[in-house]
């Protein structure tokens, strides 16, 4: 039979089979149809992949909120630039240091405050700033804007830092450095607080103290809330604030607008294959859990050893725990927009991978796996931050105990976490000391005009920068403000390359002089960008006519952009294209959108009015709490002070459905 078949394909064979083919001529030409059909496909889809690549929109449009091209900044001259500085290195000089939940260093923060009000007189005697000391060390100052109709905003930051760790390591003295002159022929502000976060207090100040002198009244009232213990959870500080404030918007009739905090930054070389910083707008914030591992076994004479010791049981566990990690969600969350909106500055190869996340995003996940950085992004980390047993060395000790902190994914939820915490763990007991969920996404969207202020602000100082939303991968105070807007964003316009951004708690954390002035000038123009008049948009009074809304699902239809984040309102962007296409006078009734890009912006008003009185803070002497009181075994993970907060406080208020946070999948 095969080799009559064979004689018979040998006399029809033809280009794409040789001639040794033992098949029918039918199944041949299936072979070859099925081939080319294979080949047209991979060349189509290398096509596509190359097309989407060459096309690839940039995602953020910017909106012309002001100035743009000529934007107004604080005069700096050397010699200001200086003088600012100086005030920095002045200001890391207070060991505000928070070291517990129960030991904060009250007296140097009382210190701290009254060096605010010294270094920026001007402002804490302005009759349109108003000071109100929140829980003795915390600040909230009300500045009063001119128009009364605009809602307000709120800038944070925190005055406390964390402990300088290894003194040893560092190259300068953390409390003492000064200004600093380093190889790269740079000089950097030094020490502890200098991007963590004193800069951002400073940079605030200075540029609210700059235009209370040159009388530039806001329009936009807002609000500054300088926390004194967000590095041990803002419990005492942030959390009070918030109550306050949402006091205070309530008895002026206020509804806040946004707030910006601290978070992330602009990044540079942390993807290769972007050449161009990025501005790392922190639109959502990671959950965390504390979760306690204990490991049993019998507690002998060291000579003759138990084939498992306790420490032995752990350490497997949490050997484990680090092998196996919690599972990537890429694509789950805001980290494909960092990487979509990142793609059109890509080199052209990496741009036909972004490009076409649908093929290549399980290729991304694992190039983002290379770094601990990267990686941070995409998924729910584990840290193993304690590791404690053992008393003598010639005893083999019955406990051993170690401590997991978790940053949770917005995508993830709390019980898969610990389901495979405790697969990995095996004979360890695994409990959950205290948890909370992620945030929620703030939207991102072009229309979005808060989100438009801090994007334009921070391209005013860095134009050359590209703008790209993403995950905060650690926790700040924005946690106790959740209650007061939808939108919030963290961010502080400081310059890191990778190696930089272990400097956060690290060692030898430093700012740049030049990278400093322009934090000062980014807290400007913010003040100056957010009293672009939002009121001017008639999003209220629109009348869209059915067949307008007919057109623009059909054009939104037709376009490719998807974002896989449903209430980030991302989805919005086709929009803009939509409104381009169309009649530009019914465009004027209808969206709002155009409107704002068409009106004037108009300079901020220099006249200021509605005088208020200044409350200046009661002084008050508290003996700051020894260092080296400290028990040894005391870490930071220890100090999270989360079980001795108050427990009226929302952590502990949760809703069932935010207790567990099952289903936050936001795909
Ligand atoms: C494609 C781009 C990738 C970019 C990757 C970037 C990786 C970023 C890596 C590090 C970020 C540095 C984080 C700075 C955090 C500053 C805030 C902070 O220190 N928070 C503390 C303490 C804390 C504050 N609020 C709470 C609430 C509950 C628990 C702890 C805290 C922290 O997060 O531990």
């Amino acid at each position: 039979m095969m080799r009559k078949h064979s004689s018979h394909i040998e006399a029809g064979s033809s280009s794409c089979c040789s001639g040794t083919c033992y098949c029918s001529k039918k199944v041949k030409v299936t072979i070859c149809v099925v081939i080319w059909t294979v080949i047209a496909v991979i060349v189509a889809l290398i096509l596509a992949v190359i097309i989407k690549a060459a096309t690839l929109q940039e995602l953020f449009e910017r909106m012309e909120l002001g100035a743009r091209d000529d934007p107004v900044f604080m005069s700096a001259t050397e010699q200001e630039i200086l003088e600012r500085s100086q005030r920095l290195v002045d200001a890391i000089s207070y060991r505000t240091i928070s070291f517990s939940g129960t030991n904060l260093s009250l007296e140097a923060m009382t210190d701290f405050g009254t060096f605010l009000e010294r270094v920026f007189p001007n402002l804490h005697d302005s009759d349109f700033v108003t000071f109100t000391p929140i829980n003795t060390y915390s600040r909230l100052y009300r500045i009063e804007g001119t128009e009364k109709t605009l809602n307000p905003y709120l800038l944070c930051a925190h005055m406390d830092v964390v402990p300088e760790g290894d003194f040893d390591l560092w190259t300068h003295d953390p409390f003492d450095a000064g200004i600093v002159t380093e190889s790269d022929g740079q000089d950097y502000i030094f020490g502890r607080g200098a991007i963590d976060d004193k800069h951002a207090v400073l940079g605030i100040m200075e540029a609210l103290e700059y235009k209370v002198v040159n009388k530039e009244q806001p329009k936009r009232t807002f609000y500054i809330g300088f926390g004194h213990d967000e590095e041990v959870s803002g419990y005492l500080g942030a959390a009070e604030i918030s109550i306050t404030l949402e006091k205070m918007l309530k008895d002026n009739g206020e509804e806040l607008d946004f707030l910006l905090d601290e978070g992330m930054f602009v990044v540079a070389d942390i993807i290769p294959g972007i050449n161009v910083p990025l501005i790392y707008i922190g639109v959502a914030e990671k959950g965390w859990a504390v979760v306690d591992l204990d490991a049993e076994g019998d507690q002998v004479h060291s000579s003759t050893p138990p084939l498992e010791s306790s420490i032995g049981i752990l350490a497997h566990g949490v050997a484990n725990m680090e092998d196996n990690k919690q599972p990537s969600m890429f694509g789950k969350g805001p980290e494909i927009d960092t990487l979509r909106y990142a793609a059109p500055h890509a080199t052209f190869l990496l741009k036909m991978i972004l490009g076409n996340l649908w093929l290549f995003s399980g290729l991304v996940s694992s190039a983002l796996e290379l770094s601990s950085q990267t990686d941070s992004i995409q998924r729910t980390t584990t840290a193993v931050t304690i590791f404690n047993a053992g008393v003598k060395e010639n005893v083999v000790p019955s406990q051993a105990h170690a401590v997991v902190n978790h940053r949770i994914h917005p995508s993830d939820n709390l019980e898969d976490v610990l389901e495979l915490d405790r697969e990995n763990a095996d004979r360890v007991k695994v409990t959950l000391r205290d948890s909370f969920p992620p945030s929620e996404v703030s939207s991102y969207s072009n229309d979005v005009i808060p989100f438009q202020i801090v994007v334009n602000s921070a391209l005013e100082v860095f134009p050359d920068a590209k703008p790209v939303p993403g995950l905060m991968v650690a926790n700040t105070d924005t946690f106790h403000y959740k209650n007061l807007t939808d939108k919030i964003y963290r961010f502080t316009p400081v310059y890191n390359l990778p190696e930089d951004i272990a400097r956060f708690h690290g060692i030898d954390e430093r700012i740049s002089v030049d990278i400093y002035s322009k934090v000062v000038q980014f807290y400007y123009r913010l003040m100056v960008n957010a009293d672009f008049d939002v009121k001017i948009a008639p999003t209220a009074q629109v009348e869209v006519k059915p067949e307008e809304v007919e057109e623009f699902l059909e054009i939104l239809e037709e376009s490719d952009y998807e974002s896989p984040i449903n209430n980030t309102d991302s989805n919005l962007l086709p929009l803009t294209k939509v409104m381009e296409e169309s009649d530009e006078n019914s465009a004027n009734e209808t969206d709002s959108h155009l409107m704002i890009l068409q009106d004037i912006p108009e300079e901020p008003n220099e006249n200021p009015s509605n005088e208020t009185d200044s409350g200046l803070p009661p002084s008050q002497d508290i003996l700051e709490e020894d260092f080296d009181a400290m028990p040894v075994n005391e870490t930071y993970s220890d100090m999270l002070p989360l079980e001795s907060a108050p427990k009226d406080l929302d952590l502990y208020d949760l809703t069932p459905e935010e207790e567990t946070f099952s289903n936050r999948t936001i795909d």
